[in-house]
């Protein structure tokens, strides 16, 4: 890799929609235009411009689209527009009328360092209530496999054209026009199914209220389905206001989700500009094989190719990275995300207990976050089944490590919620273990190593399933989803099992976010809600090694990373499979400077902090070692449990199998030999 720093050095391509003050009938003032506009473009560093519908002589000329002298004012300005672009970087898509054996098409033109690549016609004319396109144009629908002759050469020409660059392999583009989108099934469905990656759209759709939401939803529908990028270009100022009026709608969307869009009724030049994730293209159509089962399509696509070769400098990164991609800093989403989070863990403990009968929900209450998410989730599971806060058990079980504050806070919060509980001291039966074991603890040596923690964790879980068995009830499991994936946990004899785990689908950044919505939304006592602000402002620990001075000397952080971080990095490996170099590369793009971005809404100022590139990429050398070698025996035998998020679960037998035996040589090696030490 050349520069770590540049968005094509990890298969991102910047793209842009741009729109002007169309001068009607006037080709070359309106190439002019076009030359400014991808100038500026190119300055920025994007591959691809797109234009509105009929860019070079404007869309609402009517019957001027059929006279001689604008159909050849077009020709002299798709030279112009060549000569001038020689040397630029995007590939221009410009929209014009263009005559092929004797009728006009309303045409998509690609343009590349002064090369006509290909057109594209437009297949559906829309003709009824304010369109009369039929009157002019005829539709391309059926035109595959042809040329047209333009500047003297013959130029490919049909709706099976796809522009590939060489240098970019999934940068492989197409393009349809306006009404196009709005048919049951578009051009672009096809396109996408034949291998394109990146639709433009050229339009020009009047404005009427409320069209400009019914656009949108049709461009995120249609990237969604064909899992691609959809770039939308709308005619506005200077379009005729005959009957009509325009607002020069530009979107860019990717896989149904918003990249950037403007204002609307825009002055002037516009030129909107995100940078598309090809990886996550290319990966959600590996993993979403039904993409592949829809491989029919009407005729053989023509891949026409061209070299993109961007300079590999730092352009930055325009496109929106939340700095929690579990959590996301929309209020609104994140309102929905916290009750259907909420609602999922509920329903499925819910179920759980109704199909076994269980008579109690034991659970070990630490005081730490885990424990107090699955205790808030059987709190309502209880309350909803109508069968009595006291048919939860809740043990407290203070061991070596164990503080003051945090057992306060299980004890205090236990009983604001009305629980039944009691505290069992482990740390007699912890004792005799490691005297019957022979550990040097036993002799009185400050011996905390892995057997003096997992005997304490051991021990709480041996206790958790033998109260279970007398109570007649089931241990409710409290590791989270990072947890899981760093392997954070004691197998077997320890909290890596349970009888149902409520928490193991939530990453320890959403549950962190889920208590402070509890306390937000007031679903528990007044009292319930200061309890769990203090258990929030805690630091994690497992709390397994004794503290000195009631300092807490095991920071779970400081051991295996922020969890900002690790659920940064679990969300990208996991979801969509990027190389460690690509996820530090989006790190470094949101998490090196706290004034980058969003924050979550009332996050707290004093822990709003950046992390530099040596320590992102040393911990993700950390998440790296602990996901693929080390914790995935721990998930190949973990208990039941429901997933919540669309950024992935960790069941062995739903969204990730991999060997329990591996190893993580080569995303070690492609990090540490791509991301720069400092
Ligand atoms: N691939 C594999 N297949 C089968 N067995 C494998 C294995 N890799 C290691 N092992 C064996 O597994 C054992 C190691 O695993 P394990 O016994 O789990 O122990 P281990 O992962 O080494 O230690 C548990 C860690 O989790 C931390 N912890 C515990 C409890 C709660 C929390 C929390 O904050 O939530 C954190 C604790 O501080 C400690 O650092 C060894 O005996 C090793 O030989
Ligand atoms: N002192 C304790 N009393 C009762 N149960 C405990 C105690 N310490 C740990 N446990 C049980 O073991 C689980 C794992 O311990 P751990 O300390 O990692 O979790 P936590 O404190 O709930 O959450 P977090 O890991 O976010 O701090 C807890 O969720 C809890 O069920
Ligand atoms: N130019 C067009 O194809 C416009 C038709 C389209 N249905 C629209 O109103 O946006």
């Amino acid at each position: 890799m050349k520069n770590f720093y540049s968005l094509y050095e990890h298969n991102f391509v910047r793209v842009a929609t741009c729109n002007f003050s169309v001068r009607l009938a006037d080709p070359i003032a309106n190439s002019q235009e076009i030359i400014s506009l991808a100038g500026k473009a190119h300055e920025q560093g994007a591959a691809l411009c797109v234009f509105p519908e009929l860019s070079l002589s404007g869309y609402a000329i009517e019957d001027l689209r059929l006279q001689h002298v604008l159909l050849d004012s077009i020709v002299e300005a798709i030279s112009s527009l060549c000569q001038a672009t020689q040397t630029l970087l995007p590939v221009l898509i410009v929209g014009a009328p263009l005559i092929f054996k004797g009728a006009v098409y309303n045409c998509a033109i690609a343009i590349h360092k002064g090369k006509i690549l290909g057109v594209i016609p437009k297949s559906y004319l829309p003709n009824y209530r304010e369109f009369y396109e039929a009157r002019q144009f005829a539709s391309g629908q059926h035109i595959v496999d042809r040329q047209i002759t333009l500047l003297g050469q013959q130029v490919p020409f049909g709706v099976d054209l796809l522009f590939s660059a060489v240098d970019y392999p999934d940068f492989v583009i197409s393009a349809e026009i306006c009404e196009d989108l709005w048919v049951p099934v578009p051009p672009s469905s096809y396109a996408c199914i034949g291998g394109a990656t990146v639709i433009a759209n050229l339009s020009a759709s009047n404005i009427t209220i409320a069209k400009a939401d019914k656009r949108l939803l049709l461009c995120q529908s249609q990237s969604a389905r064909g899992i691609c990028a959809y770039l939308y270009a709308a005619a506005g100022q200077g379009e005729s206001s005959t009957d009509v009026a325009w607002d020069g709608q530009l979107s860019i969307v990717e896989n149904g989700r918003i990249l950037a869009q403007t204002d609307r009724f825009p002055e002037g030049q516009t030129c909107l500009i995100a940078d598309i994730d090809l990886d996550i293209l290319r990966q959600e159509r590996m993993q979403v094989g039904t993409f592949h089962q829809n491989l029919s399509v009407p005729y053989d696509y023509r891949n026409i190719h061209f070299t993109l070769s961007p300079a590999l400098v730092d352009l930055g990164l325009k496109r929106p990275v939340e700095r929690f991609p579990f959590v996301p800093s929309d209020v609104q989403r994140l309102e929905q995300d916290c009750f259907e989070a909420y609602r999922i863990q509920v329903s499925a403990l819910k179920q759980r207990i109704q199909a076994i009968g269980a008579k109690k929900l034991v659970i070990g209450i630490s005081g730490g976050l885990d424990s107090t998410q699955a205790l808030l989730v059987a709190a309502q599971v209880v309350d909803e089944l109508q069968i009595g806060r006291e048919s939860i058990l809740g043990y407290t079980m203070p061991g070596f490590g164990t503080s003051f504050e945090t057992k306060n806070n299980a004890e205090a919060l236990m009983d604001a919620l009305g629980i039944q509980w009691e505290c069992l001291d482990i740390r007699p039966a912890a004792k005799q273990m490691l005297q019957d074991m022979k550990h040097p603890y036993a002799d009185g040596q400050a011996v905390y190593d892995v057997t003096f923690e997992n005997v304490q964790a051991g021990l709480r879980t041996d206790y958790l399933f033998r109260l279970a068995n007398h109570h007649h009830g089931i241990v409710i499991g409290t590791g989270d989803l990072s947890e899981l994936a760093l392997g954070w946990c004691t197998y077997g004899v320890g909290d890596q099992m349970s009888h149902y785990n409520v928490n193991a689908g939530l990453p320890k950044t959403l549950i962190q976010h889920l208590i402070r919505w509890v306390i937000q939304s007031r679903h528990f006592s007044e009292d319930a809600g200061e309890i769990l602000q203090r258990i929030l402002d805690t630091e994690i620990s497992p709390e397994l090694i004794p503290s000195q001075d009631n300092k807490t000397l095991q920071s779970t952080e400081a051991k295996i990373g922020p969890y900002a971080l690790q659920d940064f990095n679990l969300y990208y490996i996991l979801r969509y499979g990027l190389k460690p170099s690509k996820v530090a590369f989006l790190a470094y793009s949101i998490w090196s400077d706290v004034n980058k971005g969003n924050w979550l809404s009332g996050f707290p100022e004093d822990k709003k902090i950046a992390y530099n590139l040596s320590e992102i990429r040393h911990w993700l050398e950390v998440f790296v070692k602990r996901f693929f070698v080390f914790s995935q025996f721990k998930r190949s035998a973990m208990p039941n449990a429901p997933k919540v998020s669309a950024g992935g679960g960790l069941s062995p037998r739903g969204d990730w199998r991999a060997p329990s035996d591996g190893n993580a040589t080569i995303w070690i090696k492609e990090l540490l030999e791509n991301v720069p030490e400092s």
